[in-house]
């Protein structure tokens, strides 16, 4: 053992002792308090006939205010048990001013903090810390940092990485040049988890630039499969939570997740981070309640299914019509026109010689734009009575008051809100744009109805609590649903994507438009990949190119394209390909189809040859099974140790969108990937994987 790893062993077992000195304090404290509440309580019980009322709330109050501070001993303790496992991550030596001859401080880095009761030492920075923000942007020699009374220079003159399990140092790294690579290498090989994992010990610089901007109103993250997005966001959340702990809390966040398999995914990683887990939200639910359950409508997942199984020209254009920021502004010019000629002003009479003129119900009309058409009858009503009572100092009597609310809603021009819509494609001279089937809205109506609503009659807003709103997937939301969500939550967001994984293609979003809609700054850009092997990475590209992208130099086997002649040979092959996963160490692995009809084909040949999968479909909430079948639409954001893609033919894989579902699909993949073709190959594989 080195003098450094003698020096570390020993700080970490202090650092336990400590700990443990400090658990057991608090222990001594939960305990006393255990018995303060049981003595009240007991008084209470047999004091109870002799204290009177004010007695009793006051007991009451004494025993809750208890409950409460144990609680929060209580909370103390869990975080010091899953320190005590593995305390810290990394320790950096920071020297002071600019000359950096100050005596350097050792400063060590977990996922929390932790200063030692008795002597008031801080053992362990939170990596949230302004100061551990060195630890991820340098390297040995000068370095900064942003504190709150202002910048901070000086050197870091040391650091070290550590991996503590189960309260064991496995590891303890020097590193000099490369920042956190090795340890970074190794996280990368692990076999996939059922939850995706925090990555505090190994955060990139340009990732800690994201996490902690704590600035931008907007951030937009657009970044290339499997380049820490997601992670990142979350990542954020809990830096933020950190930095505006006074203001911000976990009930103050809300996520837009695609779909409850994802946003099972992704539980784990707040939690992990010692924050509760934050709400999260589907649009189609947001649209629910919005419509206030008044509208049934097609979902997302079934606009999905329909684009990739038929060859429908008159959907896409429909849906692309809808997509495009110039429908936004089509609706904001029909709304102008359906206010200019949502009112027919005329004068009203309350009795001889009194007359309320026709420009005053025009004004107060306008004045109360936005409101329910009730509300603003309502409103034009009682602004009316007032003035007739100030003018003529007449009180309205009932009778009264009901003749002028007729004649202010025969006044109103105004058609129910299904019509209003339907009358929207008429406008614009195109009536065939507008489709329901079977008295159900598609999907892409949806959106463009509720902004409608928003802006003819506003709607009702239960979520104006929201502080900070996390948006996934940003390329598969429409500008209208962006319009939507932008005045629903005027509140900070960190909005993330990638356009070559868009599920919408003919009604997405880019990284500009977003930026135009919510008014946000030029969006943060990640191009490093580091979820899938380099062979895999390198295949994927071959798929759907992107010069950006750099894919982590770890290494594995290449991708093997098995080419069959029936379906019969194909199902073997993956069956083959199960087996030899299942004698593996890895732990999961996803069939990934392009269509809903084949999963669910090839779930039930597997089931026939005796092959247990689970079946994924758009009900499904999370999983914990080793192997799964479903659609790449599905296994968006997600990730296994291996995946097979078994219907990689021509006839599958044929237009933009097909490529997209197929790189996604790739992208899922960390150490092996199987491409199953059965017949012509599709166009889109890599050339040099077909030789
Ligand atoms: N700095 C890092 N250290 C360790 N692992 C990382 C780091 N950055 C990313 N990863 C890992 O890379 C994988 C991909 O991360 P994540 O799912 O957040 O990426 P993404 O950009 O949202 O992917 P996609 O768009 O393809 O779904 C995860 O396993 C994540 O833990």
């Amino acid at each position: 053992m080195s003098a450094a790893e003698i020096e570390e062993q020993a700080r970490l077992k202090d650092c336990q002792e400590r700990i443990g000195d400090n658990l057991h304090e608090i222990g001594v404290r939960l305990d006393a308090y255990a018995r303060d509440i049981q003595a009240n309580k007991n008084h209470m019980w047999e004091a109870r006939r002799d204290m009177d009322h004010i007695d009793k709330v006051a007991l009451r109050q004494s025993i809750e205010q208890t409950m409460r501070s144990a609680e929060v001993l209580k909370a103390q303790r869990h975080k010091l048990l899953k320190l005590r496992n593995s305390p810290y991550f990394g320790r950096f030596d920071f020297a002071r001013g600019q000359d950096g001859k100050s005596e350097a401080q050792p400063i060590y880095v977990g996922v929390h903090d932790f200063t030692d009761e008795a002597s008031g030492e801080t053992l362990v920075y939170d990596w949230r810390a302004p100061v551990c923000s060195m630890f991820y942007d340098y390297e040995i020699g000068p370095a900064r940092y942003e504190a709150p009374a202002g910048e901070v220079e000086g050197r870091l003159e040391l650091k070290r990485q550590f991996r503590i399990r189960g309260g064991r140092m496995e590891f303890m790294l020097e590193s000099g040049v490369n920042i956190v690579d090795d340890v970074l290498q190794q996280e990368l090989s692990r076999s996939s988890d059922e939850a995706m994992k925090n990555i505090v010990a190994t955060i990139q610089r340009d990732q800690n630039a994201i996490i902690r901007n704590a600035e931008a109103d907007t951030l937009i993250i657009q970044g290339v499969a499997g380049s820490g997005k997601t992670s990142i966001a979350l990542h954020r959340i809990a830096f933020l939570l950190y930095r505006f702990k006074d203001t911000l809390n976990s009930k103050d966040i809300l996520i837009i997740s695609p779909n409850r398999v994802f946003a099972d995914y992704i539980g784990n990683v707040l939690p992990e981070l010692g924050e509760e887990q934050v709400s999260e939200i589907g649009m189609e639910t947001l649209a629910d309640e919005l419509l206030q359950g008044q509208y049934r409508f097609q979902t997302f997942f079934d606009q999905t299914s329909l684009l990739l199984e038929g060859r429908d020209e008159a959907l896409r254009e429909r849906i692309a019509a809808k997509g495009s920021l110039g429908f936004l502004k089509q609706i904001d010019s029909y709304v102008d026109y359906l206010e200019a000629n949502s009112f027919k002003a005329v004068e009203w009479r309350p009795g001889v010689g009194r007359i309320v003129p026709d420009w005053h119900f025009q004004e107060t009309w306008q004045k109360y734009r936005g409101l329910p058409i009730s509300e603003r009858i309502a409103e034009v009503v009682r602004t009316t009575e007032h003035k007739v009572f100030l003018h003529y100092k007449h009180e309205l009597e009932s009778r009264q008051l009901k003749a002028l609310r007729e004649a202010v809603r025969g006044m109103v021009q105004r058609k129910s809100l299904r019509a209003a819509y339907k009358g929207l494609f008429e406008w614009l001279g195109q009536p065939e744009l507008f489709k329901p089937a079977g008295g159900r809205l598609e999907y892409s109506d949806v959106f463009p109805l509720i902004y409608l609503k928003m802006r003819l009659e506003g709607v009702d807003n239960s979520r104006q609590e929201v502080k900070h709103l996390l948006i996934d997937e940003m390329q598969d939301y429409t500008p209208v649903q962006y319009a939507v969500l932008g005045t629903l939550f005027p509140c900070r967001k960190t909005v993330l994507g990638d356009a070559t994984q868009s599920v919408n293609p003919y009604g997405g979003s880019n990284a500009e438009q977003i930026q135009r809609v919510l008014r946000a700054s030029a969006p943060m850009k990640l191009t490093k990949s580091y979820r899938s092997s380099w062979e895999i990475m390198q295949f994927a590209l071959g798929i759907s190119p992107n010069e950006e992208l750099v894919p982590i130099e770890r290494h594995g086997e290449s991708p093997r394209v098995v080419r069959c002649a029936r379906q019969s040979e194909a199902v073997e092959r993956i069956i083959a390909e199960i087996e030899d996963f299942q004698a593996s160490s890895h732990r999961r692995l996803a069939v990934i189809a392009k269509t809903q009809k084949y999963a669910e084909k090839l779930h039930r040949l597997l089931a026939e040859k005796g092959v247990e999968t689970r079946l994924l479909d758009a009900g499904s909430g999370g999983f914990s099974t080793r192997i799964i079948i479903c659609t790449s639409h599905l296994a968006k954001g997600l990730e296994f140790d291996r995946v097979i893609v078994p219907d990689a033919d021509a006839h599958t894989y044929q237009t933009d969108m097909d490529r997209n579902m197929l790189y996604v699909a790739c992208t899922r993949a960390m150490h092996r990937l199987t491409v199953v073709v059965n017949g012509e190959p599709s166009a889109f594989l890599p050339a040099s994987a077909m030789s």
